[in-house]
């Protein structure tokens, strides 16, 4: 579909909150939503496969960040990183909500958030796995957890969860489709007449006008300009696509973007600052043939998804949170190996203290920024990390695992130093915070500060990420900031 000239509102980036703000105003308003990549439309049979299969994750539709030899993998398609991601649904704690709100963000304390947590929940359409859809190597995972201590519970959706292992909550229909913001917030609105989505529309930039976003600029898939006038404009293009656009409009640190030649439209110092994720540190080993003829066996009659199970523990570093690590085993084929498949156990570590940037390399809407995650430059985020891959090791999964293919050699520190990862959550590039906060670029309605008609509703406006996966907290930013936006409107 094309784009009109003019739309009340143009939400920028159909990703998972991108879809929750269009599908929650197009409910009364007149809404245009922007998505650089394609929307398969409401009909599943139009879908690929791999975006619908939940079992395991796609490797297509990647926006392609890297960073060394990281890979950041972001999906470039409607519904963004729900479409493509492992469907676990976490909420993180309630004391990291009301620390926002205490830190000058009102309406964001954990209270004020749990009927927008039922909200997507329902819309998600979550639901727990039953006992006998667990396979046997996240069985043997939970068993190997208690073992060790941690009370086994399913509490993961909980804002007042413990420490503990089991099962969170998928947003998984019992076929294995993945429930993405597309199907569950786009889908009941586009046959309203109020909702317009424009796939393959890159977004370039926000044009300003006396303090006031009045337009943007976007690329079609064949290559042309436009301008699109907008009442109001959302931002909503994830943790590095948000900070992409801000600053080729020229809102951002003014040095930065003299050095990039693109003019100062708003100096906002904290666009592109605060970038953190959560860290890993993972361990692997060759699956054994007895967990092999088990999968085989399990798979034959139930669906075999890679990732089920996780554990939350507690490091030294949580301070009065009940939990600050997540493990969160899952299995994969390896044709290479023996009996055919390699066992992760990776350590997420919840809080990090890390920070680090996104800037551009150029004005080119079309060249990806340079992500510097800067993971573990605070010492504590390696000593948290290191208390988690130490309970990892204990773990006794002996009757499924082979060969060692990747476990701490010589000093553990270095080696965490040399081999640490991340779990796919960037957030905080445009953090909320009051108006006084130097590095803050959006108020608690989303709106970026020092300009009107501007919002921003993606992961990229936590001040800190939630110690949870982030999915579900995002959706809950769209619901959360579709509802102030409803109010001003
Ligand atoms: C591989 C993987 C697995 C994951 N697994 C889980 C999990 O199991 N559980 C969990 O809770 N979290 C998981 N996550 C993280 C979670 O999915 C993300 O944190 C969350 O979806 C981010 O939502 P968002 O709205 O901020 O951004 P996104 O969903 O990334 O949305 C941004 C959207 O904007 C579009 N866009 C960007 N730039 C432009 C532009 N210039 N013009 C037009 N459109 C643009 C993008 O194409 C995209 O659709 C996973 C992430 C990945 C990558």
């Amino acid at each position: 579909m094309k784009p009109t000239d003019h739309a009340d509102i143009v939400v920028l980036g159909g990703g998972t909150a991108g879809c929750v703000v269009a599908g929650r105003l197009a409910r009364e308003h007149d809404v245009l939503l922007l998505e650089a990549g394609p929307d398969y439309g409401p009909d599943q049979a139009d879908w690929p496969a791999d975006l619908l299969d939940a079992t395991t994750l796609p490797a297509s539709h990647d926006w392609g960040y890297r960073a060394g030899r990281h890979v950041f993998e972001r999906c470039r398609a409607i519904g963004g990183c729900s479409t493509h991601n492992g469907c676990t649904q976490s909420s993180g704690w309630a004391g990291d909500y009301d620390a926002w709100a205490a830190d000058g963000s009102p309406g964001w304390d954990s209270a004020s958030l749990r009927p927008f947590f039922d909200k997507a929940a329902q819309a998600l359409r979550l639901r727990n796995y039953r006992e006998s859809e667990i396979q046997p190597f996240q069985r043997s995972f939970i068993a190997a957890g208690a073992a060790l201590g941690l009370p086994v519970r399913h509490d993961f959706d909980q804002l007042d969860g413990e420490a503990g292992i089991g099962c969170a909550p998928v947003n998984i229909t019992p076929d294995g489709v993945r429930v993405n913001t597309a199907f569950a917030y786009l889908d009941p609105v586009r046959n309203l007449g109020k909702l317009t989505v424009a796939a393959g529309m890159t977004v370039d930039r926000i044009i300003l006008d006396n303090g006031r976003a009045v337009a943007v600029e976007i690329i079609t898939e064949s290559g042309d300009r436009r301008r699109i006038s907008a009442g109001l404009i959302v931002l909503s293009a994830g943790a590095y696509g948000s900070p992409e656009v801000l600053l080729r409009s020229g809102i951002g640190p003014a040095a930065h973007l003299a050095d990039l030649g693109i003019e100062v439209r708003h100096d906002l110092p904290g666009v592109g600052e605060n970038l953190h994720d959560h860290p890993t540190i993972q361990l692997e080993f060759a699956g054994s043939a007895e967990l092999a003829a088990e999968l085989a066996d399990f798979a034959s009659t139930h669906l075999l998804p890679d990732e089920q199970a996780m554990a939350k523990l507690r490091s030294h570093r949580a301070g009065d949170a009940p939990y600050d690590l997540h493990v969160f085993p899952w299995i994969e084929r390896d044709p290479a190996l023996e009996h055919g498949w390699r066992c992760i156990v990776p350590i997420g570590l919840l809080r990090p203290r890390s920070r680090g940037t996104v800037r551009l390399r150029s004005a080119d809407p079309h060249a990806l920024a340079d992500v510097d995650h800067a993971y573990l430059t605070d010492p504590a985020d390696l000593d948290a990390l290191a208390h988690g891959l130490g309970w990892a090791r204990e773990l006794d999964l002996s009757p499924y695992l082979g060969t060692p293919l990747l476990v701490p050699q010589g000093d553990t520190r270095d080696w965490i130093r040399g081999h640490h990862q991340h779990y796919w959550h960037p957030a905080g590039s445009c953090r909320m915070g009051p108006a006084g906060d130097p590095l803050a670029v959006v108020d608690h309605t989303g709106k970026v500060h020092g300009l009107d008609g501007l919002h921003i509703a993606d992961a990229s406006v936590f001040p800190d990420i939630p110690r949870g996966t982030p999915a579900l907290p995002t959706t809950v930013v769209g619901e959360r900031i579709a509802a102030f936006l409803q109010e001003l409107l």
